[in-house]
């Protein structure tokens, strides 16, 4: 094995590798002082005491708009003994926030003025002394404490900061970050790059940049450097020189021969950790500078980052800038499905979240750490503790909320059979305000069934075809949820076929080319309409599911099957044409097929699936299904009943 590949030292859990770090900092590490105008103070922490220069009001003001009086001038008056006051001599006119004349010491409301004349007024009403007049200082005494020290500055301490006088303020300096990408294979996104095979866009410093800005960080960034020792020890001397009290290098951080990270940190500092007990995660290094600067190696797999920077460096900027991080906000809800993970390690989980009836339902989400458009599908975050071998179904878990409590609210969870009108629909539905969130998880219509059946989903998409009948879905539901109270809505009818790459060159025209030895098949998984579908043509062609050479090689969407045909790992498979077309591959029609919404009785009212019945009604809606190509929409919005059939 090559000898510059870095084996990990010993995982450790995030809490001690915390821990390890926040040993080392030394007042050498923290942010200075600094002053800045106070306008621009936003978010920073007071490095020392701020006391007021003036007073405000800085004189005895009018509270109201009215008139100025001496109040024992007025303390005879009543209803039935009005007393008149002369302008100039008993009164001023005078409006709110102007100086209260000399001699004067109270307002009266022009309200509760009785009578005007042209020089006099009466009232039948005493002032009392002070009445409806701000004193000097009511607000601020100068020399009085604004701000205690180590204290955040909020929008209004700008109002009371400048109200006092004070036009500049003494604050700690804000963390910096600094951050190398590395990689030979990392593009700079500035240039606006073509990636060839075998390069990756840059991104994950900027995800990094737009946290630390919600830290209240400063940051910046070098370009990436190449996987070269050489260049890398220069870009990082050259942060360890800067402003910066963290620097973080991008990738390399794992096993690879090109990993330099872990060495370059014992070069420059002491390394402290090198592996967390974390997925993802599990490559970070930390270690500190000679210069006492916090070092960290981030993994290069955009998800994995992330965890590195929420799980450890946000800690640590909070720790530096003496600021308290927003508490997360965390809701209980019931885990849709069985969920296996390594013992030994603390497992970040993304799920889809949605309020069902009276509970929160968590899906999981795929778990490739590449897989970034992940955390910007999931509602929400769950953790796997260390010493579980994975979650139950059913397990009531705890979920960090990465959307708005009620953005999660507005989610329409949505599973079953995957159809591009799903995806049109969640489209449509993202355009009511307040926007639906339709969260769609595709299992297949058997699947749907259950989820609806199990009371962790709001709609099924279904398109289970019964032979037998010559029905559409009623059979399966009077099946497999005999007690179920629901409606059957018809979403589209849409015509399945065989995806072929472009010009069809295996020239594959129907089903009796599918046994052929140079045809090799792609099929969706157990339990999928499609498949049911598939089968039921096999068996009236008379054709084996043995002969079909790939038959057992499942994918679980219309898009999967596409991309195996389009990258040629499948000469077939059976699909929509909306997938189809998307990927530019030719349709071989076979079949048309109902498909239909399960939605329970007790959800039909739900506001969300009111919108979607909305939607189905239009005729806007059902004319950009059209458009999608492979649909019909002479059934959409319809109620369907047993026995209807296509
Ligand atoms: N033999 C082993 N291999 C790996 C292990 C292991 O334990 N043993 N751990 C795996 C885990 S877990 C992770 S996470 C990755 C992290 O590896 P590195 O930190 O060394 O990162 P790279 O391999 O350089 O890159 C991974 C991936 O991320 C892309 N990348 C890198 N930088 C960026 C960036 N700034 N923006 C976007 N994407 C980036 C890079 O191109 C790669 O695709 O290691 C496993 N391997
Ligand atoms: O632990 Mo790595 O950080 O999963 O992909």
């Amino acid at each position: 094995m090559d000898s510059q590949r870095s084996i990990y030292l010993k995982t450790i859990s995030i809490d001690e590798a915390l821990e390890k770090v926040l040993e080392e900092i030394t007042p050498a590490s923290l942010p200075g002082r600094e002053s800045v105008p106070s306008q621009q103070a936003l978010g920073r922490v007071t490095a020392g005491p701020v006391r007021a220069r003036y007073s405000s009001p800085t004189f005895h003001s009018a509270a109201m708009d009215g008139v100025a009086v001496r109040a024992e001038s007025t303390f005879t008056a009543r209803e039935d003994n009005p007393v008149i006051l002369e302008k100039g001599r008993d009164y001023v006119e005078i409006n709110t926030g102007n100086p209260i004349p000399d001699g004067m010491d109270s307002v009266i409301m022009v309200e509760k003025i009785n009578q005007e004349y042209e020089h006099s007024i009466s009232i039948e009403q005493p002032a009392y002394p002070w009445q409806n007049v701000r004193r000097i200082g009511e607000d601020i005494v100068a020399t009085e404490l604004l701000l205690p020290r180590n204290h955040e500055i909020s929008a209004y301490d700008i109002g009371v900061l400048l109200s006092g006088g004070i036009w500049e303020v003494d604050v700690y300096q804000q963390v910096g970050i600094h951050v190398i990408p590395t990689g030979d294979e990392v593009l700079d996104f500035t240039s606006r790059p073509d990636p060839s095979p075998g390069q990756v866009i840059e991104s994950n410093s900027q995800v990094l940049a737009a946290m630390a800005q919600s830290w209240g960080c400063r940051f910046s960034r070098t370009a990436p450097v190449p996987d070269e020792p050489q260049k890398l020890e220069k870009a990082l001397q050259e942060a360890l020189d800067s402003q910066a009290h963290i620097v973080v290098i991008g990738a390399g951080s794992s096993a690879g021969s090109k990993d330099f990270t872990r060495r370059i940190i014992q070069e420059k500092g002491r390394l402290l950790v090198h592996g967390l007990k974390a997925m993802p995660g599990k490559p970070t290094v930390l270690g500190i500078s000679h210069n006492n600067k916090i070092l960290v190696g981030a993994p290069g797999y955009p998800v994995s980052s992330v965890i590195c920077f929420e799980q450890i460096l946000k800690p640590l900027v909070y720790h530096l800038s003496g600021k308290t991080p927003e508490e997360p906000v965390t809701v209980e809800a019931r885990l849709t499905r069985k969920i296996p993970s390594r013992l030994g390690m603390e497992e970040f989980l993304r799920v889809s979240v949605g309020r069902v009836g009276e509970q929160y339902v968590a899906t999981p989400l795929p778990r490739g750490a590449g897989m970034m458009t992940t955390l910007t599908k999931a509602q929400g975050m769950t953790r796997i503790p260390a010493d579980l071998e994975g979650m139950q179904q059913d397990r009531m878990i705890e979920v960090q909320l990465l959307r708005r409590s009620r953005e999660v609210n507005q989610v329409l969870v949505t599973v079953g059979s995957h159809d591009n009108t799903v995806d049109f629909l969640a489209n449509e539905l993202a355009l009511f305000n307040p926007p639906v969130r339709l969260a769609s998880t595709h299992v297949g219509s058997m699947g749907g069934i259950t989820a609806i059946r199990r009371g962790t989903a709001h709609m099924a998409g279904i398109h289970l075809f019964d032979p037998e009948t010559g029905d559409y879905n009623f059979p399966f539901l009077d099946k497999y949820a005999p007690d179920l109270d629901y409606r059957l809505i018809n979403l589209a009818v849409r015509h399945q076929g065989l995806m072929v790459l472009p010009g069809n060159p295996r020239n594959i025209r129907s089903l009796q080319d599918l046994p052929r030895d140079d045809v090799e098949f792609v099929n969706r998984q157990k339990g999928a309409g499609t498949r049911i579908l598939l089968d039921h043509h096999l068996q009236q062609a008379d054709i084996s599911p043995e002969k079909v050479k790939g038959y057992s090689n499942e994918e679980y969407t219309h898009m999967g099957i596409a991309v195996n045909v389009l990258s040629r790992t499948a000469d077939c498979g059976l699909g929509i044409k909306a997938a189809a077309q998307a990927l530019g591959l030719d349709f071989v029609p076979l079949a048309r097929e109902r498909y239909d919404l399960l939605i329970p009785e007790d959800f039909i009212q739900d506001d969300k699936v009111v919108q979607v019945m909305n939607l189905l009604h239009s005729r806007d809606f059902k004319a950009g299904i059209e458009s999608l190509g492979g649909y019909e929409t002479t059934l959409t919005g319809r109620e369907m009943k047993p026995g209807m059939g296509l």
